[in-house]
């Protein structure tokens, strides 16, 4: 019999598992060898994190972390699809390991079900090669781009909202490329950066850049191909618009990989900008005495004018009976003032408290701030005017449970 010669560790399981990558040039043996060999970190095992997970769970990557703090939600089904029914209410890190090992049961996992601070981040970057950003804050961007420029590892970063998503490397030493620092030194004020949970997110789009970033990290870690360091991906799903920009360099200037660091031995928090007129906050702005709460409103005996400020088509989920509707994009950015203000002095009756509600209790409060003003002419318009505190979720958590909850 003719004996064969093989130039690589892989069993026969493993080439017939991983056998249609194997066939790519581009990849081979070696590749896969460099994979079985590499680690890789996902922070966050939500939206982007799920696809993230499952794609390098089934590529033969050796080892897996998995880091989130949170348990799976119902909500969370329809795109974070490493999870199913049957996790809700487990943490999400062991129902993304339970899914993952189903999947490829010789991959090595660890799991964090920890929320990530900058007491504990490094020793937890330090241990991968390559790390991927699934994460929906502001202030975690940061942390996780300072561990990872102070434990030199290359950062695969996404983002996702409503319909569109952005995907970048950051920090990758081998192209020289820039720090998620260079190129946004200062953090926006929290309360004016949108979330799914604020705005939506459509499932596919998440599984579109998470996939992604699941290959930017396949690249990295087995040194093939172009990695979208020094770029930008922007992907735009309603119109199917994928475009590629130019970033900027590497900042000599930059606080955490410059040349003279004030970041040096552990990550810090960015310094905010200040909120401004053009981006005004949204969370706490009001005082006590100009909120509701649901329970003190549904025991209310005045006569309310309900203003609902949300969209158009959230109406369609439900709504309080004969509430005027006034979204918010009209309220702040139609500049129809006059006919506004006649519209709703018809309306409103003289006794009449008035009640401004929308989902969550946010967009409520500035509407309140823009209604004041607006109806400055009206006698103790400050006194009559509150928002519903908490909006439609308060009201189906402490009042009307049949009220749905989104
Ligand atoms: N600092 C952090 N440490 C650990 N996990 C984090 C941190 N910041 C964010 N995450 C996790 O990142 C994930 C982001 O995913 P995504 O936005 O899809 O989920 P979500 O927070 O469940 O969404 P929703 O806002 O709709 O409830 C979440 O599971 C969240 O718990």
């Amino acid at each position: 019999m003719t004996k064969h010669i093989r130039n690589h560790s892989l069993s026969n399981d493993e080439v017939q598992r991983y056998s249609r990558q194997l066939i790519l040039s581009e990849f081979g043996v070696h590749a896969q060898e460099r994979l079985k060999d590499s680690s890789a970190l996902i922070i966050g095992c939500g939206g982007l994190g799920s696809p993230a997970a499952l794609y390098l769970a089934s590529s033969g990557l050796g080892r897996l972390g998995l880091v989130d703090h949170d348990n799976v939600d119902i909500s969370n089904l329809h795109r974070q699809i490493i999870h199913r029914e049957t996790t809700i209410g487990k943490t999400k890190v062991e129902s993304a390991q339970i899914t993952c090992l189903q999947i490829n049961s010789s991959l090595k996992i660890d799991t964090y079900n920890q929320l990530l601070t900058y007491e504990n981040i490094m020793p937890i970057v330090k241990q991968y090669d390559v790390i991927l950003d699934c994460t929906d804050n502001v202030i975690t961007r940061y942390l996780i781009n300072d561990a990872c420029v102070l434990c030199q590892k290359p950062l695969v970063s996404a983002s996702v909202i409503r319909l569109e998503g952005q995907l970048s490397v950051w920090n990758y030493i081998e192209k020289n490329g820039p720090c998620y620092r260079c190129l946004y030194p200062q953090a926006p004020p929290e309360e004016t950066v949108s979330t799914c949970s604020d705005v939506g997110v459509l499932g596919p789009v998440c599984g579109t850049l998470g996939s992604l970033q699941a290959l930017e990290a396949i690249k990295i870690v087995t040194k093939i191909g172009d990695v979208l360091s020094n770029r930008m991906l922007l992907v735009d799903g309603l119109s199917m618009n994928f475009r590629t920009i130019k970033l900027r360099n590497r900042q000599t200037t930059c606080a955490v990989c410059g040349t003279n660091p004030t970041i040096i031995n552990q990550p810090s928090p960015p310094p905010m900008n200040q909120c401004s007129n053009d981006q005004p906050c949204r969370k706490n702005l009001l005082n006590r005495n100009e909120r509701i709460t649901a329970n003190d409103l549904s025991k209310s005996n005045l006569s309310s004018f309900i203003i609902d400020v949300r969209p158009e088509h959230e109406l369609n989920i439900a709504q309080f009976d004969n509430s005027f509707h006034l979204p918010m994009d009209r309220l702040l950015y139609k500049n129809d003032d006059e006919q506004l203000r006649n519209e709703l002095r018809t309306n409103i009756e003289n006794n009449q408290q008035i009640i401004i509600v929308c989902r969550r209790g946010n967009d409520s409060q500035l509407a309140v701030r823009r209604l004041k003003e607006l109806l400055s002419d009206i006698d103790n318009i400050d006194e009559k005017i509150k928002d519903l505190e908490g909006g439609f979720q308060a009201w189906h958590t402490d009042v009307d449970s049949t009220f749905p909850l989104y």
